[in-house]
C-alpha cells in the first residue's frame, strides 16, 4: 500500500501566515508548503517589514498587531493570488503607502469585487493600469469597520481576504456576500480565524467579524488536498493499485479532499479513515455528471481522467475555472482534443465523451499552469508519449511534484 508524502496545504500555509503575521507574538507553523506560491507570500510579509524565522520543516513568525512595520513596501506577489489578494487587505490594516505588483499571468487574473469592497470601507486603493488588476498602491491608516457587500461569484478569496482582515478593524465588519463559489475555502478560512482566537459567525448571506485580533500559536499544516488529487487519481486509473496519503483523514479542513467522492462514484474504492485517505483501483472506471463549483481546482484532474471512462464525463457549474491560472476549460479541452478524444465545452462546463480509440500520445500545452501539468501527468500513466512544454511550471504548488510522480509510477507499474 504505497504511502504518499504530500507537501503541505498551499491554502492553509498563505492563511496561516496572514493570521501569524497579523497575531500578538510569535507564530510557530509546522510543515507549511515550501513552493513559489507560499514563499512569495512569505517573502511579501518580510518587504512588509515582518520577520520570519525559515528552517526547513518550521516557519516562525514575529506577529505585529499595529501592521506593518515598514512605512513604504513595494511587494512583488509573483503568480500567488492568495498573495495578491490577501496582502493588500492586511496592508489596508497598518499606515504606510505600499505597493503590489505580480507576475503577468497574476495582472491578467481579476480583483475589483475586493478592491471596490476595500474602498467602500474607506481604504484609499489606487490601481496603477486597468481598474481591478494588479499592480495598486494602498495608502493605509487603518480601517474603521462597518458594513460591505461583496460579490464573490468569480473568487471566494475576495472574502478570505475581507474576513481576515475583519479582527483588525477598529468596530469590525458585516460582510453581506451576494455570490460565492468555493465555499469550502471560506470553511477554512472561518476554522482557522478561530484557532488564532478570532470570533466570527454567519447570518445566512451575512459574515459578521467583530472586531479583537489574533493569538499566535503554534499550527501544523495538512498536506494539500488538491495536490494528492494527482496521486488519487492515478490509483483510481490503474487497476489494483493502492494510494495512501496520511494526514488527509475525516478530519481534514479542506474541500478538496472530495475529490475522492468523485472517484468513489466512478468506481474506484476509497476509504476515508482518521489518520488518512486510500484509493485502490478496481478497474472500473464509469462516466458521471458531477457538479465542481466547491472543489474547482481538481476540474482538470478529472478531465484529465475522464478518457479512460466508459461513457461520457460532464462537470458542471465551473466558471470561474476561465479565470485562474489560465481558461482551464479550454486548457483542458484543447489538449484532449490534441490526444483525440472528443470535447464540448460551455460557459460553465466541459464534456469529454471517451471513444474507442486510444488516445495518442502528444505534447501539452502548459498555459503557465501546474495544474494542467499535474494532471496530464496522471493522463500519462496510461498514455505513452505524453511530454509538456513547460514542466516547471508546477512550482507555484509542489516544486517536487515530478519527481514524486516518477516514483509512485515506478510503484504503481511495477
Ligand atoms: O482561498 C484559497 O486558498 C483558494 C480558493 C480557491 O479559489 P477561488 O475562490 O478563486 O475559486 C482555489 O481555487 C485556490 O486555489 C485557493
Ligand atoms: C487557482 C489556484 O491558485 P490561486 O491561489 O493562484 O488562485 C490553484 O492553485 O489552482
Amino acid at each position: 500500500m504505497p504511502a504518499v508524502d504530500i507537501p503541505g496545504s498551499k491554502s492553509i500555509t498563505a492563511r496561516a501566515l496572514f493570521l501569524a503575521a497579523a497575531a500578538d507574538g510569535v507564530t510557530t507553523l509546522v510543515r507549511p508548503l515550501r513552493s513559489d506560491d507560499t514563499e512569495g507570500f512569505a517573502e511579501g510579509l518580510v518587504r512588509l517589514g515582518y520577520r520570519v524565522g525559515r528552517t526547513p520543516d518550521t516557519w516562525q513568525v514575529d506577529g505585529r498587531p499595529e501592521g506593518p512595520a515598514v512605512p513604504e513596501a513595494d511587494v512583488y506577489c509573483r503568480d500567488g493570488a492568495t498573495t495578491a489578494r490577501f496582502l493588500p487587505a492586511l496592508a489596508a490594516a497598518g499606515h504606510g503607502t505600499y505597493r503590489f505588483d505580480a507576475s503577468p499571468q497574476m495582472r491578467r487574473r481579476p480583483l475589483l469585487p475586493l478592491t471596490r469592497a476595500l474602498r467602500d470601507l474607506g481604504v484609499d486603493l489606487r490601481h496603477e493600469e486597468a481598474e481591478g488588476h494588479h499592480p495598486l498602491t494602498v495608502t493605509a491608516s487603518g480601517v474603521e469597520g462597518g458594513e460591505v457587500t461583496l460579490d464573490a461569484g468569480q473568487s471566494s478569496q475576495y472574502l478570505t481576504a475581507l474576513l481576515l482582515l475583519g479582527p483588525l478593524t477598529r468596530t469590525g465588519l458585516r460582510i453581506a456576500v451576494t455570490d460565492l463559489v468555493s465555499v469550502p475555502y471560506v470553511e477554512i478560512t472561518l476554522a482557522m480565524m478561530r484557532e488564532f482566537g478570532a470570533e466570527v459567525r454567519r447570518e445566512g448571506n451575512v459574515f459578521v467579524v467583530p472586531p479583537g485580533g489574533y493569538r499566535a500559536t503554534t499550527y501544523r499544516i495538512e498536506p494539500d488536498a488538491s495536490t494528492a488529487s494527482y496521486f488519487f487519481a492515478a490509483a483510481a486509473v490503474t487497476p489494483g493499485a493502492e494510494v495512501t496519503v496520511p494526514g488527509l483523514g475525516t478530519g481534514a479542513l479542506q474541500g478538496d479532499l472530495a475529490f475522492v467522492d468523485v472517484l468513489r462514484r466512478m468506481g474506484a474504492q476509497v476509504t476515508v479513515g482518521a489518520d488518512g485517505t486510500t484509493v485502490r483501483g478496481t478497474g472500473e472506471l464509469h462516466g458521471l455528471t458531477v457538479n465542481m463549483r466547491d472543489i474547482s481546482d481538481t476540474m482538470p484532474t478529472l478531465a484529465a481522467i475522464a478518457p479512460f471512462a466508459d461513457g461520457p464525463v460532464r462537470i458542471e457549474d465551473v466558471a470561474n475555472t476561465r479565470v485562474k491560472e489560465c481558461d482551464r476549460l479550454e486548457a483542458c479541452a484543447r489538449n484532449l482534443r490534441r490526444l483525440g478524444v472528443t470535447v464540448e465545452t460551455g460557459p460553465d462546463h466541459i464534456e469529454i465523451r471517451p471513444g474507442s480509440a486510444a488516445p495518442a500520445g502528444t505534447e501539452i500545452t502548459s498555459y503557465g499552469d501546474h495544474r494542467i501539468v499535474m494532471s496530464f501527468a496522471v493522463t500519462g500513466l496510461r498514455v505513452p508519449g505524453i511530454s509538456f512544454d513547460d514542466p516547471g511550471c508546477v512550482r507555484k504548488t509542489f516544486p517536487g511534484f515530478h519527481e514524486a510522480f516518477a516514483e509512485l509510477r515506478g510503484r504503481l507499474l511495477r
